[in-house]
């Protein structure tokens, strides 16, 4: 149950605040008891002050109450029918016998759409032959601004922190929850004069608890900047007043986000399908605008953004609802950064294979389902991760398992590596780790995953090997690669592998490329 209900003032004297305004209500109500009709009653103050309260009060002294609301077009049918029973039957509407109307949000009123509406609301008004009463927020809503005059008005004023305090206290007493002064104190200035606000945070953090301290403090204030939009949620997802809603989206946070949290909090307020169905339709069609915003930059798309989310989804609703909905801030922002981590990962890898691949990092992506596949084999995968320069922490994002050690390859070494391991370390090593040159570069083996192992391949890679070492021949090379020392390794190695060269032109005679990766 709403706290806000559950400690609802029980008689006048309970009402916090507003004394004069009581007052000259509880004289209203005796001159009504004494017979003489009065003036309609126009209730205006901020939200949360009393003013529903103090109506339902005013109602206790009736025999019979109905409460409309204005923005609700079905009103005023009941209006028409109440006021139009009230003319057959005098009993309803005779001494003793007076039926309250009780009209809320009229600042929310919408001249044009029920003109028969307005004259009912009028006639009542004219007449004074009926006990109303209207509430509203804004004194300097346009709409109003003819009710005034017609109507007796009674301010209704923020109530003071000290007495939000008082009652906070009082409940947290009532419901066994242990407190600190200061926690409440901080919640009831929050609240600017809200008690129904003060009430409800009050809910949120002590409801189901032995004590409250300032950590529970902590987790509203962490949320400070987006309190704002829950109140604003609060209001969209409660309200049926356009006039209410708008006002209430006027914020500084980013349209999309607003959508969101709008969009999580639909079913935690809303209970019928059909509701849900025509709320889940207006922010999709927000939605539209939103983007269409963003692609065109003509952001006066935004406004019909705000109507959608707004008003949209709060006339989804029949009836709003008297319950306490917790909401909650939208899953897609918590999703969004819990996935930051693996969105980096993917970002990182796809880097490296596009480097290599020679394509972009989207492209790279898109080949992800397919080294998917490649990575389930341990061989090909620490191939694979060898090939694009991968850590295991990287290979993760192909397969879940780590890549078990390989056993070195006795036969691959012997004829790849026999030659150039005394005499050239540096081909070696490449010959191990071809990952550290770029594919054309690189003295390409038989474990290269990305290359096929057809013999005409083996051939080339023989050659390869052997090419590696710089030639004294060639000055150029040498002294770009070696700085200028050529090390008695590479000389002796040089003359050993003169046969290498000749194979190399042999090679390059017959094909210029042998397989995919071996370019001459
Ligand atoms: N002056 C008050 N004294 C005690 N409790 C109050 C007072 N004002 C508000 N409350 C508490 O807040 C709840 C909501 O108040 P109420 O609906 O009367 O506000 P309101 O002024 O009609 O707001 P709105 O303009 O948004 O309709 C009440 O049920 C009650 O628990």
């Amino acid at each position: 149950m709403l706290w806000t209900e559950k400690y609802s003032p029980q008689t006048m004297k309970d009402v916090l605040g507003n004394k004069k305004a009581i007052e000259e209500i509880e004289n209203w109500l005796e001159n009504w008891d004494h017979g003489e009709p009065q003036k309609c009653l126009l209730l205006v103050g901020p939200p949360g002050t009393g003013k529903t309260t103090l109506a339902h009060l005013v109602a206790q002294q009736f025999s019979d109450h109905i409460e409309l609301n204005a923005s609700d077009k079905r009103s005023y049918d009941i209006i028409m029918n109440t006021i139009g029973e009230a003319s057959a039957s005098v009993s309803l509407f005779g001494q003793g016998g007076l039926k309250l109307i009780i009209l809320d949000e009229v600042d929310g009123l919408h001249g044009n759409e029920d003109r028969g509406g307005i004259r009912a609301i009028n006639k009542i008004i004219k007449e004074g032959h009926h006990p109303m009463i209207m509430m509203a927020n804004d004194l300097y809503s346009k709409r109003i601004q003819g009710l005034k005059s017609k109507c007796q008005l009674i301010k209704i004023r923020k109530v003071h922190t000290n007495s939000i305090v008082a009652l906070l206290k009082k409940i947290c007493v009532k419901e066994g929850v242990d407190f600190e002064e200061h926690v409440l104190r901080t919640l009831a200035k929050r609240s600017r004069g809200d008690l129904r606000s003060a009430i409800n945070d009050l809910q949120v953090i002590a409801q189901g608890k032995d004590s409250i301290t300032s950590d529970d403090l902590k987790a509203i204030a962490e949320k400070d900047d987006i309190n704002n939009i829950f109140d604003s949620v609060r209001t969209v997802l409660k309200s049926k007043n356009p006039r209410r809603i708008k006002d209430s989206l006027r914020l500084e946070a980013d349209p999309g986000f607003i959508l969101e949290q709008i969009t999580e909090n639909i079913p935690r307020e809303y209970e019928k399908a059909e509701e849900i169905e025509k709320a889940y339709n207006a922010v999709a069609e927000a939605d539209v605008y939103l983007g269409r915003a963003f692609h065109t930059r003509h952001y006066g798309y935004w406004k019909y953004t705000y109507d959608l989310m707004g008003v949209g989804v709060a006339l989804a609703k029949d009836e709003t609802y008297k319950k306490f909905s917790r909401y909650a801030s939208s899953t897609f922002y918590s999703k969004l950064s819990k996935n930051r981590a693996k969105r980096d990962l993917r970002d990182r890898v796809a880097t490296k294979m596009g480097a290599k691949m020679h394509t972009s990092r989207k492209v790279a992506i898109e080949y992800f389902p397919y080294f998917e596949i490649m990575f389930q084999g341990d061989e090909l995968a620490q191939d694979l991760a060898d090939y694009f320069d991968l850590e295991d922490a990287e290979v993760k994002q192909f397969r879940s398992r780590k890549i078990k050690k390989q056993k070195p390859k006795k036969a691959t070494k012997a004829k790849t590596t026999s030659k150039t391991k005394t005499t050239n370390p540096k081909t070696t090593k490449s010959t191990k780790n071809p990952s550290s040159k770029r594919p054309s570069e690189t003295a390409v083996t038989e474990n290269d995953p990305v290359v096929n192992t057809d013999s005409s391949f083996k051939k080339a890679s023989k050659t390869n090997d052997s090419e590696t070492p710089i030639t004294p021949k060639d000055p150029k090379t040498s002294t770009k690669t070696k700085k200028g020392k050529i090390s008695k390794s590479a000389e002796s190695k040089d003359k050993s592998d003169s046969k290498s060269d000749s194979e190399k032109s042999e090679s390059k005679e017959k094909g210029k490329q042998t397989s995919l990766f071996s370019f001459q």
